[in-house]
């Protein structure tokens, strides 16, 4: 995990190996929906293994068969609230509730509409309560223009305030990163990685194109 020198509080996982041939199997075009959406829940696992290193513990006496001695209880991992962003993050929260398996889980659409306005559709909102210990961990493999998790923060922060606003996703652009940061100031941002830059259509390049449609085939409009 590399904090990026550009922003504080946003890491990448580039020094990781085995999460880099993940995300070089969800870059490739040739890569299909089955092992994409397991390519999702495998990086939503791991990522939550390395988010884990940054949560508070605490010390517990326990006995062995044996003996006392003392072991460790990750705290905060008793106090997480995971925000799926529909449709591309269900995978990686799949993945995410396999280490944090005592997280309440807020479910928020959010739809992209077209450039230049990249105006957000938030439709369906189903938030917990959030309280003053809990770690918000928002999921979305993509972070583009920012748009979308900037609403998404505006709308969780209506359910009350957390100790921590950590956004776990795939793949960022910088354009992104700097609106998200410029907003919510406070908020983490774990990502694979951190790609060059934006086209003209909002798609993060190089990418690994429309993460919705990867996962679940592209829908059409009737
Ligand atoms: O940072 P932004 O520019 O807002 O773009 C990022 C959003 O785009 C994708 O969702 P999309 O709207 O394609 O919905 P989908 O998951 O249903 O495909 C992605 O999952 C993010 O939520
Ligand atoms: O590159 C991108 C940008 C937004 N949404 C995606 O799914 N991919
Ligand atoms: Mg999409």
């Amino acid at each position: 995990m590399i904090e990026d020198k550009r922003w504080k509080g946003v890491y990448s996982f580039e020094d990781s190996p085995f999460i880099m041939e993940i995300l070089t199997e969800l870059r490739d075009e040739r890569t299909g929906p089955i092992p994409f959406r397991k390519g999702l829940v495998k990086l939503g696992r791991y990522m939550a293994y390395e988010l884990t290193k940054t949560m508070e513990v605490e010390r517990i006496p326990i006995k062995t068969p044996l003996e006392e001695t003392v072991g460790t209880i990750v705290r905060d991992r008793r106090n997480v609230v995971i925000i799926t962003v529909l449709r591309a993050a269900i995978p990686l929260m799949e993945g995410l509730i396999k280490v944090l398996d005592h997280a309440r889980v807020g479910i928020v659409s959010a739809s992209r509409g077209k450039a230049p306005k990249f105006e957000i559709e938030m439709k369906y909102v189903k938030v917990p309560q959030v309280k003053p210990e809990d770690t918000v961990i928002i999921a979305d493999p993509m972070i583009a223009t920012g748009s979308t998790l900037i609403k998404v923060l505006d709308e969780v922060k209506r359910y009350g305030k957390a100790k921590r606003y950590v956004i776990v996703g795939v793949l960022a652009a910088p354009e992104g990163i700097s609106r998200i940061k410029e907003a919510h100031p406070e908020v983490e941002m774990f990502v694979a990685a951190i790609d060059r830059e934006l086209n003209d259509h909002g798609y993060i390049l190089p990418g690994l194109g429309d993460a919705g449609d990867r996962a679940f085939g592209a829908p059409i409009k009737v």
